[in-house]
Order: C-alpha cells, then sequence, then structure tokens
C-alpha cells in the first residue's frame, strides 16, 4: 500500500465530534483574549478578506473537515461557497449543521467573534444566515489526485481557503507540495489563496485515530507556494503556548498564508 493510501486507510477511524472536542472547544477555544489560537485564526481570516482584495463568484474551502470557522469572513465577498473534504462523516457532520440540525456544533462563539472582528455591526444570527445560504455544495475531494474534485468543478474559483489539510493529508513534504500543486489547479490566475496549518507538528488525536502529519516549517510552506507560482502577499505565525499544548497533538505553531496566483508563468 502506497504511503498516500495508508494516510486515507488511517483517516477511515477519524472522529469528527472528538476532533471538534480537541480544537474547537476550551481550553483551545478561548476568545477571552486576543493572543488565544483561535481569536488568532479568526484575525487573521477577517484581515485578509478586509482588505477588500479578496472577491468574486466562488470560494472553495480545501479539506473543510467537520468545521465552518474557517469560511466565516468570507460570504461578504463571494456569491457561492462550496465546502469540501475527503470524508463522507465529515461531510455529513457540514451538511447537519447547514441545515441547522439539532445537535450540530455550537458555532455561535465563532460567529459572534467574525462579527466582532469584523465591526460591522452584523448581528451574528444574520452571519449565520447568510453562511447557510451561501454554501452551495458539500463535495468529496482528495487534494492528491490530478483533479481533487473530479469531474465536478466545471471552472476554476476565484479563492481557495484551507486550514490544516495538506499537512495533515500528506505523507511527506513531497506529497505535500505535489498537492498544494493539485489544488491550484482549482484556481483562477490571479485568485487568492488563504491557508492556515500547523508548524512542526507530527501527528494528532481524533477518537481512535492518530494521524500522522508531515512537519512543515515556516520556510517549508513559504518555499512550496513561491515553487507552485504564487506571490505570498502576507505570512504570518502564532506560536503555541504551552497552555494550549493539550497532549491531542504535537503542533509547535500554526502559520497563516496569503498568496496570489501569479497570471503568468
Ligand atoms: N487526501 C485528502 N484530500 C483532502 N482532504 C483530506 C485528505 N485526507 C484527509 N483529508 C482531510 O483533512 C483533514 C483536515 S483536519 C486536519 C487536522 N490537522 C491537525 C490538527 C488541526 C488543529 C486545529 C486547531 C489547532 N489549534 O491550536 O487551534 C491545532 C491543530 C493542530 N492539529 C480531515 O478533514 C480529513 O478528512
Amino acid at each position: 500500500m502506497s504511503s498516500i493510501a495508508a494516510v486515507g486507510e488511517n483517516y477511515q477511524k477519524f472522529n469528527p465530534r472528538a476532533y471538534l472536542q480537541n480544537n474547537y472547544m476550551p481550553p483551545r477555544a478561548d476568545f477571552s483574549s486576543d493572543d488565544f489560537v483561535v481569536p488568532w485564526k479568526l484575525r487573521c481570516l477577517a484581515e485578509a478578506f478586509g482588505t477588500g482584495e479578496i472577491h468574486g463568484h466562488t470560494v472553495i474551502d480545501i479539506g473543510s473537515g467537520p468545521t465552518i470557522y474557517q469560511i466565516l469572513s468570507s460570504p461578504d465577498h463571494f456569491e457561492e461557497i462550496i465546502m469540501t473534504d475527503f470524508l463522507e462523516v465529515n461531510r455529513e457532520v457540514l451538511r447537519r449543521w447547514l441545515q441547522a440540525e439539532p445537535g450540530s456544533f455550537d458555532w455561535s462563539p465563532y460567529i459572534k467573534h467574525a462579527c466582532i472582528l469584523e465591526g460591522k455591526g452584523e448581528h451574528w444570527k444574520d452571519k449565520e444566515r447568510k453562511l447557510r445560504d451561501k454554501v452551495k455544495h458539500v463535495l468529496p475531494i482528495d487534494i492528491h489526485q490530478l483533479k481533487p474534485l473530479g469531474s465536478a468543478l466545471t471552472e476554476p474559483a476565484d479563492a481557495l481557503v484551507s486550514t490544516f489539510c495538506l499537512e495533515a493529508a500528506s505523507p511527506n513534504y513531497e506529497s505535500f507540495q505535489k498537492a498544494l500543486e493539485n489544488v491550484t489547479t482549482l484556481l483562477k490566475p490571479g485568485g487568492h489563496f488563504l491557508m492556515i496549518g500547523a508548524l512542526e507538528e507530527s501527528f494528532y488525536l481524533a477518537g481512535e485515530a492518530k494521524l500522522l502529519v508531515v512537519p512543515v516549517t515556516e520556510e517549508d510552506v513559504k518555499e512550496a507556494f513561491t515553487r507552485c507560482g504564487y506571490k505570498i502577499c502576507d505570512f504570518r505565525t502564532y506560536v503555541m503556548p504551552s497552555s494550549l499544548k493539550i497532549g491531542v497533538d504535537d503542533v509547535r505553531g500554526i502559520f497563516f498564508v496569503h498568496a496570489q496566483k501569479k497570471t503568468q508563468a
């Protein structure tokens, strides 16, 4: 079995509820200070979209997982949002939230914080409703395929968003770089890519699953984007405080990159 196939096989044990518990509930979901990881992530995304540079008809979220926080600041800038994931269990968790099914994960603290960061005085229920209206598809994706969405995509998107996916789905740096090339085919020339990911992480837990991660440094990420034909517009790093190192992974830090796909080779 190839190392990529082994990664896919291991993901069959991924437990979305455990993953949400580990990363999106206290202590990591602490909104009391801008110095905590979740406010930092939301601020990176809100400020990037707040520049007004990133807009168009369609944005694709690559490897959404069971989370929606990563698209909270995008609805005002796009007509359509496409969410994607490798696992049906995650796509089902997303569909249930999108349909406001009882028992879905409570993203309201995140939605409220995004409204505060954007400073438009938008009520969080309005943002929530707008988000549900604009997510038009929840599609299967495999970043290791030349065409990650298969034949589901008719034309490239105006922007891509991806959080904690490529490094957690790639067995080594070479496949991380190749996966970036594959997903870049989904983006129009001149389009923008916002990525958040783990720095120097080698594993994380999601219930019974222990998933291996290719450890990447800031330089590794910058090099991958540059070699893939992007201009890096902004790059930020967050150092995980010891209080947030809670045993669910060995992540050392978080990166945020805003990159623009060059218009000619
Ligand atoms: N071949 C594939 N193609 C596309 N997606 C794929 C593929 N294989 C798996 N996937 C998909 O990718 C996965 C995305 S979740 C990956 C989690 N990454 C690690 C975790 C994340 C995290 C979150 C928050 C914080 N924090 O401090 O706030 C820290 C950390 C660090 N640890 C999962 O949805 C899977 O379904």
